[in-house]
């Protein structure tokens, strides 16, 4: 049986397109364009790379982008008079904070300073908590991308066995409590787990969020397989995820490949949530 693929790059761009039509029409109505604030502290090279990726992807929607870029050397409390600020800020509609934050600032504190209805990764703990308990709330980002990548391609969840692995609030723990909405049976395994192949060999749906490249091989996974491959490594052979690409492949029925997986949904999520946020709030 052959793989396919599921295309994140190609659902992406159609999310994207109906974006921008949306938000041709409120900008013809005349009325004020959905804002999106990005707050990048320091120097870190990758996250420059994001949040650049972040402002085209806003620019081409129409959205308007407000970057603020500030030095390293940052205080707690200037971070958290600029979220302040951009709180009251009419203009901006949803405010990112890109993670990781230099090590001397309080990245707990600065998220729940963000007004959870501006919260637009979803990371605060009301959206969270909300997440869980079935609520209405803003989704993180890659793990609705993950879920709407999934949906798109028609891929049952209901009563499938779901395999997690990686237990971060931002993707392990949002995505498992999401398949598990979906009635998927939802295991999550994380750097403590005994037997990992024991369990990921069980998965009907493996999710992959581990943060180490190539870490799930072909002998890991079951024939026939739905795979998602979270991962983001740069190597110096280019970007792998954290899945074993050319091995699983061989055993999967479907899989997400690194890049143009899940990452381009993340952002398309972004600016689906950006517009979400915008709606409720005019
Ligand atoms: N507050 C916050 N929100 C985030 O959503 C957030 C963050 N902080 N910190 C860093 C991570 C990482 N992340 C990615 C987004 C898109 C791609 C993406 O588009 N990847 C492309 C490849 C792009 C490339 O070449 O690097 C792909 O997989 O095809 C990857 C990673 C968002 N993050």
């Amino acid at each position: 049986m052959e793989c396919k693929i599921l295309d994140g790059k190609k659902v992406a761009s159609e999310v994207r397109e109906r974006i921008a039509v949306m938000v041709k029409e409120i900008r013809e109505s005349g009325k004020v364009p959905p804002g999106l604030a990005v707050v990048l502290v320091g120097d870190n090279p990758a996250s420059k790379v994001y949040v650049g990726q972040k402002e085209k992807a806003c620019k081409e929607v129409g959205f308007e982008s407000f970057l603020y870029h500030l030095p390293e050397a940052t205080t707690q409390e200037e971070l958290l008079n600029l979220v302040g600020q951009l709180n009251e800020d009419p203009n901006v509609h949803g405010i990112l904070v890109q993670l990781p934050l230099p090590k001397h600032l309080n990245e707990t504190e600065v998220i729940e300073a963000i007004r959870p209805e501006k919260d637009v990764d979803g990371f605060h703990p009301m959206n969270l908590g909300k997440l869980v308990a079935g609520l209405p709330c803003t989704v993180p980002c890659t793990p609705k991308g993950i879920m709407h990548l999934l949906e798109y391609y028609g891929i049952e969840i209901e009563g499938k066995n779901a395999v997690v692995v990686g237990r971060s609030n931002i993707v392990g723990k949002p995505v498992a409590h999401l398949l598990l909405q979906k009635n998927a049976t939802v295991t999550i395994c994380h750097s403590r787990t005994r037997n990992l192949e024991d369990i990921t060999k069980e998965a009907d749906i493996l999710v992959v969020a581990a943060g180490r490249p190539h870490f799930i091989t072909q002998h890991m996974v079951k024939k026939g397989a739905v795979v998602v491959d979270v991962g983001i490594n740069r190597l110096e052979s280019g970007l792998v995820g954290d899945v074993d690409f050319d091995g699983v492949r061989l055993r999967a029925s479907w899989i997400t490949p690194v890049p143009g997986g899940v990452g381009p949904m993340t952002i398309a999520m972004l600016l689906e949530n950006t517009l979400e946020m915008y709606e409720r709030f005019s």
